[in-house]
């Protein structure tokens, strides 16, 4: 069933992909403190996150938030992620309560586990033949000040699940990147989320039921230190695309029936 659905940071990479794939799909309200510039589904609200009164009103009728608007810079200083991605995503967790949301899905980051990857596991653990797999159950170990605020963002979805019984999907996103996978970048590959998996993994996030989860957001890649199982499991994700289908730039073979 078409749901009625929230998506801050709409104007973004994140944002597209998912508006390229399920624009048809569900009732849009797009919010971005940036104005559109494109044709876009929906009601389009410009407001910043960390405006609650604004927040709130945007929230009135929605059924789910997906929550993409924050500082996506690895290297953000801890101004901006203090204020744009913890600061704001305590107001939308805040304002989805307040609101009767049903269910809000949090754009969490490969950053927020980036220490894991320590000089005695990489590069092997980016490579097919590696067993190594973060499977969501392990504790944040951020590789920056930007990985930790997504790391505060999923607590706080802890809480307000919680305490306030929200519905809360924290995504690990990897590297998120159209048409083919990251060049000569074995990491990349290994976290490479495909737009049209991006689409579907949102959609399932939109439409499964489920308390509160941690999944990682990449493509179904050989390479991989992130397991798809609780994706898979929690959320029926079934992604089409896998990085290894990449020779460069062209795609050398077809997705997998
Ligand atoms: N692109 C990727 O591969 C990955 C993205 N993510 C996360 O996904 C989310 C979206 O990332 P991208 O689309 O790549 O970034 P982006 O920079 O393309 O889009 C972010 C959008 O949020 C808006 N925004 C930022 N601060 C805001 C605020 N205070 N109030 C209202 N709007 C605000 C910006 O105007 C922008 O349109 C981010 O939270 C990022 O941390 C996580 C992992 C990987
Ligand atoms: O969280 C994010 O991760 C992706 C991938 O990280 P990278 O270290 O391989 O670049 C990054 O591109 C994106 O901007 C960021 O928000």
């Amino acid at each position: 069933m078409a749901q009625s659905v929230l998506l801050t940071g709409a104007a973004g990479r994140v944002g597209s992909a998912i508006l390229d794939g399920l624009a048809d799909d569900h009732e849009w309200r797009l919010l971005d403190r940036d104005p559109p510039t494109d044709d876009h589904p929906g009601e389009f609200v410009v407001a910043d996150i960390t405006d609650g009164e604004a927040i709130r009103e945007a929230m009135d009728g929605i059924d789910v938030v997906i929550h993409l608007a924050g500082d996506p810079r690895p290297e953000a200083p801890w101004d901006s992620v203090l204020t744009n991605n913890i600061d704001g995503t305590q107001t939308v967790f805040e304002a989805a309560v307040d609101a009767g949301v049903e269910q809000v899905v949090f754009a969490s980051s490969n950053h927020a586990v980036g220490n894991y990857e320590t000089d005695e596991r990489t590069p092997g653990m980016y490579r097919p033949e590696d067993a190594y797999r973060l499977d969501g159950s392990e504790l944040p170990r951020p590789s920056n000040l930007y990985g930790v605020s997504k790391a505060a963002g999923e607590t706080l979805g802890r809480y307000y699940h919680d305490e306030h019984d929200l519905s809360v999907v924290c995504v690990r996103i990897g590297n998120l990147t159209q048409g083919h996978p990251p060049i000569d970048y074995e990491r990349g590959q290994a976290m490479w989320l495909s737009y049209r998996d991006c689409a579907h993994l949102f959609d399932r996030c939109i439409r499964a039921d489920y308390e509160y989860e941690i999944v990682y957001g990449i493509s179904d890649n050989d390479r991989k230190y992130y397991s798809l199982e609780r994706a898979r499991d929690a959320l029926d994700y079934d992604p089409q695309d896998n990085s290894a289908h990449y020779d460069g730039e062209d795609q050398v073979a077809e997705p997998d029936a």
